[in-house]
């Protein structure tokens, strides 16, 4: 497996006086999808918003290719070319679609062919172009927030429960989607529908109470029935 391209190692985060993240050391490898399960309150969102700097670590060292990104603020941890969608995805409901990807992009311009490439991805948004976003489905308000990361090539992207509420039929297109950006970017994906999980990650870390309980590759997890059942007993809403 190719070397981290991004490394966190022994990292704690508080929010106000409550210790959320306690020792957190995690790999992501770089190329693919990777995975971070946990359920409800574990630490997956606190874990991304650290990385990006939207919580300070406490202690510990957050490294991506291998130079120290801990401590700096998120518009310089974003130029490294780490791009962040959130789980609330961070769209602008008042301004179109078109509107939204110009604010995502760092000159306000679009590359033709990589336009082009998202309305392939993500048809809808292409349709609503000059809709507001306040009028797309929830489905292509989640397609509208990654198109925003991916507006630009970026090394690395951080997408926070993507599926969360969407329709089957959505989560099998995203699949398509996720599976092409990964051609060229690393995702580390944090989710709770271990189908989705499972088709698209490389591998798999599952945190809980704030401490990485699990890593190792999404096939031995797959194949591993009593390891799925412990592990995802931890990790998940359901079998889904
Ligand atoms: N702004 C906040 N203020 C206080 N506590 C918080 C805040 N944000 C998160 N927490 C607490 O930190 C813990 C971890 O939350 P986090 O959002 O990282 O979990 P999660 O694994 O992403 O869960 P979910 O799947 O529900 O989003 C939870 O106990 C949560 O209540």
């Amino acid at each position: 497996m190719s070397a981290p391209i991004l490394k966190l190692d022994d990292v704690y985060t508080d929010i106000a006086q409550y210790h959320v993240l306690h020792g957190v050391s995690m790999d992501v490898p770089e190329g693919g999808v990777h995975v971070l399960l946990g359920r409800n309150g574990a630490g997956k969102t606190t874990t991304l918003r650290t990385i990006m700097g939207l919580w300070q670590a406490r202690q510990g060292a957050i490294t991506f290719r291998g130079k120290t990104i801990a401590g700096l603020h998120t518009s310089d941890i974003a130029r490294h070319g780490i791009a962040y969608v959130p789980e609330n995805m961070g769209i602008f409901g008042g301004l179109t679609v078109e509107e939204n990807m110009r604010l995502a992009s760092t000159d306000g311009q679009f590359d033709p062919d990589r336009l082009k490439w998202i309305y392939m991805l993500f048809p809808a948004l292409e349709t609503f172009w000059t809709k507001s976003a306040w009028s797309l489905s929830g489905g292509q308000k989640q397609m509208l927030a990654i198109a925003r990361a991916i507006i630009e090539k970026r090394d690395l992207i951080l997408i926070d429960e993507p599926t969360k509420g969407l329709a089957p039929a959505i989560i099998h297109n995203m699949i398509s989607a996720f599976r092409e950006v990964a051609q060229e970017t690393t995702i580390l994906l944090v989710e709770q529908n271990f189908l989705f999980a499972k088709s698209l990650g490389q591998t798999v870390a599952v945190i809980d109470d704030g401490h990485i309980v699990h890593t190792g590759s999404m096939a031995a997890l797959v194949e591993d029935q009593e390891l799925q059942t412990r592990l995802l007993s931890l990790s998940l809403d359901s079998h889904q």
